[in-house]
C-alpha cells in the first residue's frame, strides 16, 4: 500500500482512523486499539468535542515508549468560529493542549465558511460572518504562520471545492498540501481528484462508508447503503474480504488518504486490513460504475445564501 508523499519528504500511511461521532467513553479505547493494531494514522477536529479524551489516549500510549509520537501522522481541524486571522493560533493551541501534544502533522481549515467567535453550532444567519467579514485568504495566512512556527508540519483544508481552491491559490499565492473531502465510490470526485493531481494537493476522504452513525437529523431519506452494492458485495465474496474492505481499499489504491470511523476493535482492526486488499482491473472498472455523486454529508446546514455562503460545494 503507496504513502502519500509530501514535498519535505514526509510520508503518510494512507489508512488512519476517524474520529467524528466517537462517543466519551468509547473514543480512548479506540485510539488505543487502533495504534496498538498498528494504525499511524489518527483524524481527529476540535469540533467533534472529543480531543481531550483523544490526548489521554495519546499520553498512555506514547507514555509507555513503543510507540513513538513522530511515527503517527496526527490530523485535526480549525473550527469555523475561528477564522478570523487573532483567532487561528489559539484555537490550534487549545488542541494541541487537548490532545497533548506539541505539533499537528496536519491542521486543516474544516470548513470554507464563518462563524461569529462565540458561536460553535450557528442557530440563524445572525450567527455567521461573510465572507468579507472573514476572508478564507486570511485565516489561510494564519495557518502559514503556524507552520512557520512548526506548530503544523502541513496545512491544509476541508470541504473545498476546485473553484474555492483556485480562489484561495490566486489570492495567497499559496497552495494547501491535502484537501479532506467526501470520497467513496458513490462520490468518486473525478473533476476534483484530476485537478488536485495537477497542483500536488493530496486528497483524503471522508465518509468512506456512508457514515451510517450520523444523527437522523443529518440524514436524506431514502440513503444508499453502499455495503448492499451488489458490485461491492460480488467484490467482496470474490476476495473473501468485507464490503468494508473493499471501499477501503478503492481509495487508498486510488491514491488518496481514507478514514474509517469504528470505536469496534474487530472493524478497527479490519479496516486496516484492508491494506492488503488488491483489487484488480475487472473490480475497479464495476466499482466506476457506481459514481452516482451521492453526498452524504450535503453541506447544506452551513448554506446562508445572504451570509454569502449559497453553494458549499460549488455544484
Ligand atoms: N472534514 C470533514 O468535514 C469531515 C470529516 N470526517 C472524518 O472522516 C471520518 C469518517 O467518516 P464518518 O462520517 O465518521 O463515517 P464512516 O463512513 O467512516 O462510517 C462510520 C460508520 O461505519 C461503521 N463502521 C466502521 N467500520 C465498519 C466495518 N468494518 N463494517 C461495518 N461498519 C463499519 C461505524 O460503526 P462503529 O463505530 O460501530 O464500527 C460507523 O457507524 C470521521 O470520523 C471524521 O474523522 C467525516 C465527515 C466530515
Ligand atoms: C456542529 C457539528 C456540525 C458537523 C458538521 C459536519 C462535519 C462533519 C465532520 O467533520
Amino acid at each position: 500500500m503507496k504513502s502519500l508523499k509530501f514535498k519535505n519528504g514526509d510520508e503518510l500511511f494512507p489508512i488512519g482512523l476517524g474520529t467524528w461521532k466517537s462517543k466519551p467513553g468509547e473514543v480512548k479505547n479506540a485510539v488505543i486499539s487502533a495504534l496498538e493494531s498498528g494504525y499511524k494514522h489518527i483524524d481527529c477536529a476540535a469540533i467533534y468535542g472529543n480531543e481531550k479524551e483523544i490526548g489521554e489516549a495519546f499520553n498512555e500510549v506514547f507514555s509507555k515508549g513503543e510507540i513513538k509520537r513522530e511515527d503517527v501522522w496526527i490530523t485535526s481541524k480549525l473550527w469555523n468560529n475561528a477564522h478570523l486571522p487573532q483567532d487561528v493560533e489559539p484555537a490550534m493551541k487549545q488542541t494541541l493542549n487537548d490532545l497533548q501534544l506539541d505539533y499537528l502533522d496536519l491542521y486543516l481549515i474544516h470548513w470554507p465558511v464563518a462563524f461569529k467567535p462565540d458561536v460553535q453550532s450557528p442557530e440563524g444567519p445572525e450567527d455567521y460572518l461573510t465572507p468579507q467579514e472573514a476572508p478564507i485568504s486570511e485565516t489561510w495566512k494564519a495557518m502559514s504562520q503556524l507552520k512557520e512556527k512548526g506548530l503544523a508540519k502541513h496545512i491544509g483544508v476541508s470541504n473545498f471545492s476546485k473553484q474555492k481552491l483556485e480562489e484561495l491559490i490566486a489570492n495567497t499565492g499559496e497552495i494547501p498540501e491535502m484537501n479532506q473531502v467526501e470520497l467513496h465510490p458513490l462520490l468518486q470526485q473525478n473533476d476534483l481528484f484530476e485537478y488536485c493531481s495537477k497542483q500536488g494537493i493530496h486528497l483524503t476522504g471522508y465518509s468512506p462508508l456512508g457514515s451510517g452513525d450520523r444523527s437522523d437529523g443529518m440524514k436524506q431519506e431514502n440513503e444508499p447503503n453502499m455495503f448492499e452494492k451488489t458490485a461491492v458485495q460480488k467484490i467482496a465474496s470474490k476476495h473473501n474480504v468485507s464490503p468494508a474492505q473493499v471501499l477501503i481499499n478503492w481509495s487508498a489504491q486510488r491514491g488518496t488518504a481514507v478514514i474509517p470511523k469504528s470505536t469496534n476493535p474487530g472493524r478497527i482492526k479490519e479496516n486496516l486490513e484492508a491494506a492488503r486488499l488488491q483489487l484488480d482491473k475487472d473490480d475497479l472498472k464495476d466499482l466506476a460504475q457506481l459514481d452516482e455523486h451521492y453526498r452524504y454529508v450535503t453541506g447544506k446546514f452551513f448554506e446562508v445564501e445572504e451570509k454569502g455562503y449559497k453553494n458549499i460545494y460549488d455544484e
